[in-house]
């Protein structure tokens, strides 16, 4: 019997090529289970729990299949949601995906952000991370708030708290990528029910906020998507939802970058514009000397092996997107640890620091 892929579907992955085990030093990574030869399919994946397309390239990427083309505006719009499309199929397909509720909750997230003119400032200076006492003294005080707006949306005759809470939430300035993307988080825990459990297997970042001002955009997301989103969805804006998909974030994030430049198809040498998060893909570790490539195609991310693999073998990607071919030990473990928060112990990393090489 030839081993099966992996579909991956609603799960930690499994499959007859490889198993998800402990590492003794990287968390859970993924081993072969036999010899695999090289350019074999391992996985493929399209299941999404959130993503988001950052600002200046709304325009550019199609919200169905994340097509770039180097910047030219996609002619196929829907302005009162937001989103543009390469083709009539991708339009349709995202429209008929889409819960008819999260067809108006985007309008409803775009009519706010159109009328509120905030320019973002984007330099961030500020790099102390909120500690994880901070954050749930935020969120406590958030859900506070969130009862009130909540009962303020739903009973025929809210006291005076109640409509004040509701007034002051609809007057918050939501930082878009951040409520698009928790809105996002919302909208694909409605179409796949067990998307939170699945993603709170991820590794779990307890500190997964850049700042204070960061965990505030959150909190004001939140509220804000409670103060304006059609009835129907209130019950899904959860923040253990919303605090799940968040901690996951900053350790199982995929960049959405152009597929046409160089380095590795879909990863290196290429504009990013937004981050998603593919739970069935994130079990691999980083290596500095990778073992699988990876591709994406669309919404659907690929892994084949790039040489033959012994059974035991860990199996890694890279994150550094083929980057880490022209970095010596020291750059590599630099970035590694500014963007992902570790410091590198794959084999190549672990010997250069024991034999001084890069
Ligand atoms: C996408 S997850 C990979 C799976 C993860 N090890 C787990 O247990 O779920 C990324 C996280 O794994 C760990 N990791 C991945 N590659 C590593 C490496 N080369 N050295 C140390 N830690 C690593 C880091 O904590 C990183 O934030």
């Amino acid at each position: 019997m030839s081993p099966s892929l992996p579909t991956a579907s609603n799960a930690r992955p499994t499959s007859s090529f490889f198993e998800v085990r402990t590492t003794a030093t990287s968390g859970r990574g993924v081993f072969a289970l036999i010899d695999i030869p090289r350019d074999t399919l391992l996985l493929e994946t399209s299941l999404v729990a959130a993503s988001a397309i950052y600002k200046p390239y709304a325009k550019e990427v199609c919200a169905q299949c994340f097509s770039y083309d180097r910047g030219v505006l996609w002619k196929i719009r829907d302005n009162a949601r937001s989103v543009v499309f390469c083709s009539e199929s991708c339009q349709t397909n995202w429209t008929t995906d889409m819960p008819p509720a999260a067809l108006v909750a985007r309008e409803e997230v775009q009519n706010l952000l159109a009328r509120k003119q905030k320019l973002w400032d984007t330099e961030i200076e500020d790099f102390s991370k909120p500690s994880p006492e901070a954050i749930d003294k935020a969120w406590t005080a958030a859900e506070d708030k969130a009862t009130l707006i909540r009962a303020a949306r739903s009973i025929p005759s809210p006291t005076k708290a109640q409509l004040k809470a509701l007034r002051q939430a609809q007057s918050l300035h939501p930082d878009p990528d951040t409520i698009w993307f928790l809105l996002d988080a919302v909208i694909q825990s409605i179409r796949q029910h067990d998307i939170v459990e699945v993603t709170a297997d991820l590794a779990a970042d307890s500190q997964a906020f850049i700042n204070a001002d960061d965990l505030n955009l959150h909190v004001d997301a939140y509220l804000s998507l409670l103060s304006i989103i059609p009835h129907k969805l209130l019950p899904h804006i959860q923040p253990s939802l919303l605090r799940t998909i968040q901690s996951r974030t900053t350790h199982n994030s995929f960049g959405l970058r152009s597929l046409d430049e160089g380095g590795e198809l879909g990863t290196a040498g290429s504009e990013c514009f937004g981050f998603g998060v593919w739970p069935a893909a994130s079990y691999w570790n980083h290596s500095c000397k990778p073992n699988l490539t990876k591709q994406r195609n669309g919404r659907t991310w690929k892994f084949w092996t790039s040489r033959d693999i012994r059974a035991g073998e860990e199996l890694c990607i890279s994150y550094l997107g083929g980057d880490e071919r022209d970095m010596d030990t020291a750059e590599r473990r630099e970035k590694l640890t500014r963007i992902w928060g570790f410091e590198c112990q794959c084999e190549r990393c672990s010997r250069s620091a024991t034999v001084g090489q890069s």
